[in-house]
């Protein structure tokens, strides 16, 4: 099972590589990758099992912060109207983005980021994503809102990009006209 020793933390080169295309169909370790990914998640979520094995809680991981350079992604959350997003994802990839931006009004965090960093994450407020997922079913979703957020943040570790490149230093809480708070 993957644990908090297995993640990558800043500083660790994989965090900052662009992660490779993986060929399809993908091969049986891939896809047991991703369900240890999807396995992690839900136990991190896991009050016992968090405290267990001393988790931090995520609703995504990227292969990178295993220090595999791979596009592999997993997430695991529910929205506000409750419907659970729980999928194991190759190569996904924006395939389109609104003009209009939006942030989680509480941050982000990471777990291959051990400190607390302030400010808004501004980001695209709707997305098209497509990706294979690990049955190798070809998906097209459109998200807003926090699944957007979160797809984003995932997406964005496969390009080397971390959550707090998007935030403006010398003002980390002003963010552009009109871009809309997530609470
Ligand atoms: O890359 C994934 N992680 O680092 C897992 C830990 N972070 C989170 O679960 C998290 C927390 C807040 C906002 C977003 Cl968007 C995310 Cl993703
Ligand atoms: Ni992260």
């Amino acid at each position: 099972m993957i644990t908090m020793k297995d993640i990558v933390r800043e500083g660790h080169p994989s965090l900052r590589r662009q992660a490779k295309e993986v060929p399809l169909p993908i091969g049986e370790e891939e896809k047991k990758l991703l369900n240890d990914m999807l396995e992690f998640l839900k136990n991190s979520q896991d009050e016992e099992m968090a405290q267990k094995y001393q988790l931090r809680a995520g609703v995504g991981l990227a292969a990178p912060q295993l220090g595999i350079e791979k596009r592999l992604i997993a997430v695991h959350f529910e929205d506000t109207s409750g419907k659970l997003y729980s999928y194991g994802l190759v190569n996904p990839k924006i395939v389109s983005h609104s003009v209009e931006k939006s942030y989680l009004a509480g941050g982000e965090g990471c777990l291959s980021v051990d400190r607390p960093v302030e400010g808004f994450v501004v980001r695209h407020a709707r997305i098209t994503v497509k990706a294979t997922d690990m049955d190798g079913k070809e998906l097209k979703l459109r998200l807003k809102g926090y699944p957007a957020i979160v797809f984003q943040h995932e997406i964005d570790h496969l390009n080397g990009i971390m959550f707090y490149d998007h935030i403006d230093e010398k003002h980390p809480y002003k963010v552009p006209e009109g871009a809309i708070p997530i609470e």
